[in-house]
């Protein structure tokens, strides 16, 4: 079958890419969109498959994406979701439009067209500019069906069988990607909280940098749950376990136990250890696979002498990200003078730090829970940030922030969901997430820091700055994505800046 004509193709992704959930510019129109490289992966006759990759400016900013296109005459009512539009196949001069129409769909939904991706890695093929790799001494089963996760994310992934998850990076960035260079160095190092990979898919283009990352097929970890989830679950067990003040019933208390408020975060009436569902033995357990996997990162990538003048410069970087998104959210703005002195303290008291290669956009979703321990996933560093920055070392603290914050999320999430409610009912759960929230990031700190992780007590400035910076971070992200989720992190600024 021909490939699409592609000026309609180009007309048509103009309205479906926005309204994808990893299209990373929702918040501005696009002023341009072109079909950068289209490469034939099966040739049909019916269905087809395309590897397309796509340009799209908005403004000043220009970004890449990639989409696995097919093309059937008729569409089956299961793949219907997919659904790019109708097209006519190119005619012979690939411009005009010739034949019926055809329907064009994202194919990562088509377990018969995404089946020959594993097989190409499993064989090295390599398809015009497209290198399907097998990751070295480990084997790739062949054969298996793909089904898509149906979890909200910033790329798209296919379980194929249970054996392998493949993770097909939406917005391509030049080089290799941070997420396959780090779980590939960790998973060679025999890391026990990586998933192993087993294969990639990469693309040659020809820019400096080396060949650009398509897509990670990773060990499927099938009876794993992920941290969000848990976390979730406990807390919502915490706002439904009845009213005790922690004083000894119920078989607390936890108020003097290991997890009850170290490194400043005494809690005191609710108690929230003494629930059912309590997380911080799994938190404390968490906080001590993270230094493992940064003892692991420093040793696969090297420690790097920070002086104090580039520890200056990362606070007033913060400060610009502080500035930028204060200018676009309002909500944010009466917390733009605590939030930069913050900053300022970091700068006004900076010294030379040790500097490594870290997690980057690390919190509950990006953990999961196998019958052994603890996995981390999704090595990427945060999407809006720039390659450089996502590659750049950085202090490990800034992980241990992202953790922390994502365990007020958990509790404001939860919060959140509960509509409303008469006054003391609102106050007796504000009571609750706080201590869940002290509870739970006391015991990650713990846990971190007894794993041999650089004590976040002995470097409360940094923790607290890093720990700001996530929550602009977070707020920005929120706008852009899911508006309805923005007083999540907006509700934690009060206690933060405190
Ligand atoms: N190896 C794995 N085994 C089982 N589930 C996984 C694995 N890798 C990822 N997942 C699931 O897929 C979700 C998204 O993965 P992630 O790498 O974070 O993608 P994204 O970069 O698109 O957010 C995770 O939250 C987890 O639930
Ligand atoms: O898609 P990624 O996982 O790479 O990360 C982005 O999306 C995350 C949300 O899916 C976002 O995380 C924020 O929400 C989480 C709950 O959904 C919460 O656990 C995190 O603590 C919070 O930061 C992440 O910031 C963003 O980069």
């Amino acid at each position: 079958m021909a490939p699409p004509d592609p000026t309609a193709l180009v007309r048509l992704l103009s309205g479906w890419l926005p309204r994808q959930r990893w299209f990373g510019g929702k918040d501005r129109p696009i002023g341009a969109l072109s079909i950068a490289a289209a490469t034939e992966l099966l040739p049909g006759p019916d269905p087809s498959l395309h590897h397309l990759v796509v340009d799209v400016r908005q403004g000043a900013v220009a970004s890449r994406y990639q989409l696995l296109l097919g093309v059937r005459a008729d569409l089956p009512a299961h793949l219907r979701p997919g659904e790019i539009g109708p097209v006519a196949p190119a005619g012979p001069d690939c411009r005009g439009p010739a034949g019926p129409a055809l329907h064009a769909y994202d194919a990562a939904y088509d377990p018969e067209l995404t089946r020959p991706l594993l097989a190409h890695m499993a064989a090295g093929a390599e398809v015009g500019p497209l290198r399907f790799r097998r990751a070295p001494n480990r084997t790739i089963e062949t054969g298996l069906s793909a089904v898509p996760m149906s979890a909200e994310q910033s790329n798209t992934s296919l379980v194929f069988g249970d054996a392998y998850i493949c993770k097909l990076f939406r917005r391509l960035t030049p080089g290799v990607s941070p997420d396959l260079e780090v779980s590939f160095a960790l998973s060679e190092a025999h890391c026990a909280h990586v998933p192993a990979v087993h294969g990639w898919i990469e693309m040659e283009t020809g820019e400096a940098g080396g060949p650009v990352t398509l897509a990670l097929l990773s060990e499927y970890l099938r009876t794993a749950t992920d941290g969000w989830q848990l976390a979730l679950t406990s807390v919502r067990d915490w706002f439904a376990s009845p009213a005790h003040t922690g004083d000894g019933h119920r078989g607390g208390p936890h108020s003097g136990g290991p997890y009850s408020g170290t490194g400043g975060e005494a809690f005191t009436g609710a108690d929230a250890g003494a629930a059912g569902g309590d997380f911080a033995a799994e938190a404390g357990r968490l906080g001590a696979a993270t230094a493992t996997v940064h003892h692991d990162l420093a040793k696969a990538f090297g420690v790097t002498r920070v002086p104090a003048a580039d520890v200056r410069a990362m606070a007033r970087g913060m400060r610009r990200q502080l500035d930028e998104v204060g200018g676009a959210v309002p909500e944010l703005r009466p917390y733009v003078p605590a939030i930069g002195a913050a900053f300022e303290e970091v700068e006004a008291g900076a010294e030379d730090l040790l500097f490594q290669r870290v997690h980057g956009d690390y919190h509950l979703g990006q953990v999961l829970r196998t019958g052994t321990g603890w996995v981390l996933l999704d090595f990427e560093g945060e999407p809006a940030r720039t390659p450089a920055e996502r590659r750049a070392p950085s202090h490990p603290l800034r992980d241990v922030a992202g953790m922390l914050r994502s365990f007020e999320y958990a509790a404001r999430f939860m919060l959140a969901g509960n509509g409303d409610l008469p006054p003391d009912a609102e106050r007796d759960l504000e009571a609750r997430a706080r201590a869940w929230t002290a509870r739970n990031r006391a015991a990650f700190r713990g846990g971190y820091a007894a794993a041999g992780g650089p004590d976040p007590a002995g470097h409360a400035a940094l923790l607290r700055a890093f720990e700001l910076d996530k929550a602009v971070y977070e707020i920005r992200y929120e706008a852009r994505n899911r508006p309805s989720w923005l007083p999540v992190p907006l509700r934690s600024l009060a206690d933060l800046v405190r």
